[in-house]
Formats: structure tokens, C-alpha cells, sequence
């Protein structure tokens, strides 16, 4: 296993217009790990997510992934990205699940496959999340679990060594969210993929995840979920919120 961290964070800073969203962020996500953020609303979450993806870039301090500084950064086609906004997609877009996954292979520069080879990686994608048969269905009739899965294919698709994943799960019902807990559980254990989660839902995540991070702006904690469940006083960070810690499995 490669020591180079997969992503790393700096002491970044990030601020929309004079509000600060991050500030003095240190973050390191080794190969291999299955990470989740957590933190309540506003803490940042997102704007950390998109620092890493090069979508933001910070005000201060420095951003690496894969051993190299965003600006050098060039290889994008080893990150995959199911945003927050695929959960609340138009489902009256007319394309079919294959086209979706397929629009996971454009802009990856420096790839160019045929037509065949296309169709090849997006059978497996779509094989990988169990959606194969719904190939040829329109997205938008498919149920919100479904949905996610396809997000998760065209994530997939151009086969990443890191997938970022932003509350993939919002407004999906408990067993289309176990189904999606096990592929993303498959992709990680088996495929080494290095997953990075953003999520609302302590008491889930904490039960999927190897390594917990929560953030506050700043890093809170950072180790194993059973060590944050037992440890206990989280009023600090989560005020009122903190009744979503009891409800572990
Ligand atoms: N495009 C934007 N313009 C201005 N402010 C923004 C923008 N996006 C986020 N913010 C603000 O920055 C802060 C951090 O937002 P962010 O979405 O990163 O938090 P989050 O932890 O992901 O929140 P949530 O759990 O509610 O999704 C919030 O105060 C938010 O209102």
C-alpha cells in the first residue's frame, strides 16, 4: 500500500463572500480507507467535499491529492463524485439509465475509448451496483434508491481509485439505503476503492464507516466510530442535535 496520502488537507481556509465555511481544516485520507464526515448543518461539509474535488479552491492553505498540489493536479479520472444535487434530480429527464452512466465518461481527459469499449465499462458499472437490467429505463422512472445506484455506476464508470460521495442517501427509504451501504461496503473491501461520505446521519454512517471525521469548520475528531460514539459529549459541536448519537445499532 502507497504511504502518499490519497487527499490532504492544510490548514485550509475557504470563505462565500465575508463568511468563513472552512477554516484551518487539516484532513488526510489514506488508500484504501472508507471515510465519513459528519457534522451538523452548515459545518462545511460540502464546501470540504468540493475543496477536494478542485470544484472550490482555498482562500489559504493547500489542498493535495494523490501526493500532488491541486494546481498540479491533472488526473482526474481517478475520482468519482455522486454530488448532493443527483438525490434531488429531475426525473422527468428523458435518458435512459445507460445514458447517465455514460455522461461518467466524458471529460475524462487523456481517455478515449471505442464505442464498444464504452458499452463494456458501462455493462460493468452498472453490473457492480446490481442495476444492469434497468439498462435501457428511463432514470426517471426508476425509485430514489435506484437512482443512487445509477449515480454511483456513473461514478464508477471511469473506473476510479476514489469516490466521493456528498449524503448520497438523502430521502431514500432505510432498505434502499442498506443496499447502497453493502455496494459502497463492496466497492471499498474488494475493489479498494477509497470512499469519502458526507452524511447527516451519525448513527448509520458510524456503523458503515472504518475511519469518522467530524467537522465544525475545523476538524473535531478524526479516528475510529466506536471511540466518537463512546466518547460521549458532542453538545459542544452539535448542540440540540446531540439525541442523534443514541441512536446507535
Ligand atoms: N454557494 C454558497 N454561497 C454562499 N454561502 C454558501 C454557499 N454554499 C454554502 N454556503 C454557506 O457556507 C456554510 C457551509 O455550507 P456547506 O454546504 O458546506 O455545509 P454542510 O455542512 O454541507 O451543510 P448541510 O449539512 O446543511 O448540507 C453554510 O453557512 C452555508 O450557508
Amino acid at each position: 500500500m502507497s504511504q502518499t496520502p490519497v487527499i490532504e488537507l492544510r490548514n485550509v481556509y475557504f470563505q462565500y463572500g465575508d463568511r468563513p465555511a472552512v477554516e484551518d481544516l487539516n484532513l488526510v485520507v489514506h488508500e484504501g480507507e472508507f471515510l465519513g464526515i459528519i457534522g451538523p448543518n452548515g459545518a462545511g461539509k460540502s464546501t470540504a467535499l468540493k475543496l477536494m474535488l478542485g470544484l472550490l479552491r482555498p482562500v489559504r492553505g493547500d489542498v493535495l491529492l494523490f501526493g500532488r498540489p491541486l494546481s498540479e493536479f491533472k488526473d482526474w479520472s481517478k475520482i468519482g463524485y455522486v454530488s448532493q444535487k443527483a438525490a434531488s434530480f429531475n426525473t422527468r429527464f428523458p435518458a435512459t439509465v445507460t445514458e447517465v452512466v455514460e455522461t461518467g465518461l466524458l471529460g475524462k481527459k487523456g481517455t478515449w475509448w471505442s464505442w464498444k469499449e464504452n458499452k463494456r465499462r458501462v455493462a460493468e458499472a452498472l453490473e457492480l451496483v446490481g442495476m444492469r437490467e434497468f439498462a435501457d429505463r428511463r432514470i426517471g422512472d426508476l425509485s430514489g434508491g435506484q437512482q443512487q445506484r445509477v449515480f454511483i455506476a456513473r461514478a464508477l464508470v471511469g473506473d476510479p481509485e476514489l469516490i466521493l460521495l456528498d449524503e448520497p442517501v438523502e430521502g431514500v427509504d432505510a432498505e434502499a439505503q442498506g443496499q447502497f451501504y453493502d455496494i459502497l461496503d463492496r466497492l471499498n473491501k474488494v475493489h479498494g476503492i477509497t470512499l469519502v461520505i458526507v452524511s447527516h446521519d451519525i448513527g448509520t454512517i458510524s456503523n458503515k464507516v472504518g475511519q469518522l471525521a467530524c467537522i465544525n469548520k475545523t476538524l473535531h475528531y478524526h479516528g475510529s466510530p466506536q471511540e466518537f460514539m463512546e466518547g460521549g459529549d458532542l453538545s459542544g459541536l452539535y448542540g440540540h442535535d446531540v439525541k442523534l448519537v443514541h441512536h446507535h445499532h
